[in-house]
C-alpha cells in the first residue's frame, strides 16, 4: 500500500496555494487546504488542481495537483481528521486570524496526541516575527494540562520567515501569478521530513529581521508614497525617481541597524537592498500599493516593519528621520476599502497622530521619534 504524505494548510489564498502549498504538492505532499471561503474550496475540490505562473517575461507555468479543500466554518470533524493524518499543520492566513482558527487547531492536536505519537510540525507562514510562538500560546489556552503534558516529542512548533511576492489575483480563478525568486526559512534542531525549497535554520532571528525590515519596510514605503502621489502599482511608482530615493535612504537606516546587529557584512547587505529593489520594480506583477500597504494597524505595530527598526535605530544612537517620514506616509494611508485605513483615519481626527502613534504603534508620547513622526507627517500634508 502506498501510503500518501499529508499535510493540511489554513489559508487557501495567495501564499497559501502560490507559495507554501504549491512546494509541498511538489515535494510529493496531498495538501488539504481550510478556508472560510467557500467559493475556493469548492472550486479546489471539483478542479482538483491549479496552476502557478512566474511573473517573468518568460512565463512558465506549473500544475499544481494533489490538492483538496475544506471549510472551517462547517467542517470541524473533517479538519479534525484530516490534522490526524498530517505531518505538517501550516498557516498563511494574516497573524490577526491566527487566534480564531487556534480552538479548532487545539481540537484536532488533543485528539491526535491520544491517537498517535507520529509527529506533527506546526509552522505559521505570516509576515510577522514569532507569528508561530503567537499560534502556539493562543492553542495552549484551549489545551487541557493533561494534553499540553502530551506535546512533547509529537507536536513541534517552529517559527518561519516567508518571502515571495504575491499579487492580487483573479477571484474567479484558482491559478495564481507569483514572482519567480522564493525564501521559506524555518527554525528547528529537529530532523524533519523534507519540503523542496524549505530552508532549516538554528537562529530565524537575523533572516527574519533582514527580511521584514528589508523587503517589508522597502516595500512599505513604496506602497504609502506611491499613494499619496496618486500611483497605483508599486511598479509605477518605482519609476518615480524620487521616491526610489527615499526608498533606498530608508532601508540605509534599516541596514545600519542590521548591520550592527547582527554583524552583517555591508556590502553584501546593500547587494540585498539592490537586489530587492530590483524585485519590486517587476512590472508583470502589476501589484497595487493599496495591497502592498493594507492593514496599516498592523504595519504600525511595535512589533512591525516601521517602528520596530525605528526604535532600535534609536536605541542604538542611529539614524532614523527617514523611517520616521515612512511612519508619517503610513498615518496618511486613507484607503476607504482598508477598515484599519479607515480607522486610523478615524483616530487622527478624533485626537490627532500622537494618539495614534502611542496606541497603535506604542510609542512614548514624549519621546524623540514621535516628534519627528509628527514633524514629517505636518510636511507631508502639506
Ligand atoms: N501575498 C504575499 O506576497 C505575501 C504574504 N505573506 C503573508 O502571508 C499571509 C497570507 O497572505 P496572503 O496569502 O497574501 O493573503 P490572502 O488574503 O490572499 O489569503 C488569506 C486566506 O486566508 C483565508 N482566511 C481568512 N480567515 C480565515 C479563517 N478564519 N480560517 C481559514 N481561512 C481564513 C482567506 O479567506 C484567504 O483565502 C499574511 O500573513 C501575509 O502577510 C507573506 C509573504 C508574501
Ligand atoms: O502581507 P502584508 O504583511 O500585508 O504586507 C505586504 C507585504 O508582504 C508581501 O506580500 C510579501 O513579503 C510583500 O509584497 C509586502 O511587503
Amino acid at each position: 500500500m502506498i501510503i500518501v504524505k499529508q499535510t493540511v494548510h489554513f489559508g487557501a489564498g495567495n501564499i497559501g496555494r502560490g507559495f507554501i502549498g504549491t512546494l509541498f504538492s511538489q515535494s510529493g505532499y496531498h495538501v488539504t487546504f481550510v478556508d472560510i471561503a467557500e467559493e475556493i474550496i469548492n472550486k479546489i475540490n471539483d478542479e482538483k488542481s491549479y496552476h502557478v505562473t512566474l511573473a517573468a517575461e518568460k512565463k512558465e507555468t506549473i500544475t499544481v495537483d494533489n490538492v483538496s479543500g475544506l471549510n472551517n466554518l462547517h467542517q470541524e470533524k473533517e479538519v479534525i481528521k484530516a490534522i490526524q493524518h498530517a505531518a505538517y499543520l501550516t498557516t498563511a492566513i494574516g497573524p490577526n486570524i491566527l487566534p480564531k482558527i487556534a480552538p479548532l487547531m487545539a481540537r484536532a492536536i488533543s485528539e491526535r496526541v491520544r491517537t498517535t505519537d507520529e509527529k506533527l510540525y506546526v509552522i505559521a507562514c505570516e509576515n510577522q516575527i514569532g507569528a508561530t510562538d503567537l499560534l502556539k500560546k493562543e492553542i495552549d489556552a484551549h489545551l487541557e494540562e493533561e494534553t499540553k503534558e502530551r506535546l512533547a516529542d509529537k507536536v513541534y512548533f517552529f517559527n518561519s520567515a516567508v518571502d515571495r511576492i504575491v499579487p492580487m489575483q483573479d477571484q474567479d480563478s484558482l491559478d495564481v501569478l507569483v514572482e519567480p525568486y522564493y525564501e521559506w526559512v524555518v527554525e528547528t534542531n529537529e530532523s524533519i521530513p523534507p519540503v523542496q525549497g524549505m530552508k532549516i535554520v538554528e537562529d530565524l532571528a537575523p533572516f527574519i529581521e533582514r527580511k521584514l525590515f528589508t523587503v517589508n519596510t522597502g516595500h512599505a514605503v513604496i506602497a504609502y508614497l506611491g499613494y499619496l502621489k496618486g500611483k497605483s502599482t508599486i511598479d509605477e511608482t518605482l519609476a518615480d525617481e524620487e521616491i526610489v530615493k527615499q526608498v533606498k535612504e530608508t532601508l540605509k537606516e534599516t541596514g545600519a541597524y542590521l548591520v550592527k546587529r547582527y554583524g552583517l557584512d555591508k556590502e553584501e547587505h546593500e547587494c540585498y537592498i539592490t537586489k530587492n529593489i530590483e524585485r519590486f520594480k517587476n512590472p508583470y506583477l502589476n501589484d497595487s500599493v493599496t495591497r502592498v500597504g493594507r492593514a496599516p494597524i498592523r504595519k504600525l505595530g511595535p512589533e512591525d516593519r516601521l517602528v520596530r527598526p525605528t526604535t532600535e535605530a534609536q536605541k542604538a544612537g542611529l539614524p532614523y528621520t527617514n523611517l520616521a517620514k515612512a511612519i508619517a506616509a503610513a498615518l496618511l494611508f486613507d484607503d476607504p476599502e482598508d477598515e484599519q485605513a479607515v480607522e486610523i483615519q478615524d483616530m487622527l481626527k478624533e485626537n490627532g497622530p500622537r494618539h495614534v502613534l502611542k496606541n497603535v504603534s506604542g510609542l512614548d508620547e514624549d519621546s524623540e521619534i514621535i516628534k519627528e513622526v509628527i514633524r514629517q507627517y505636518e510636511s507631508l500634508k502639506g
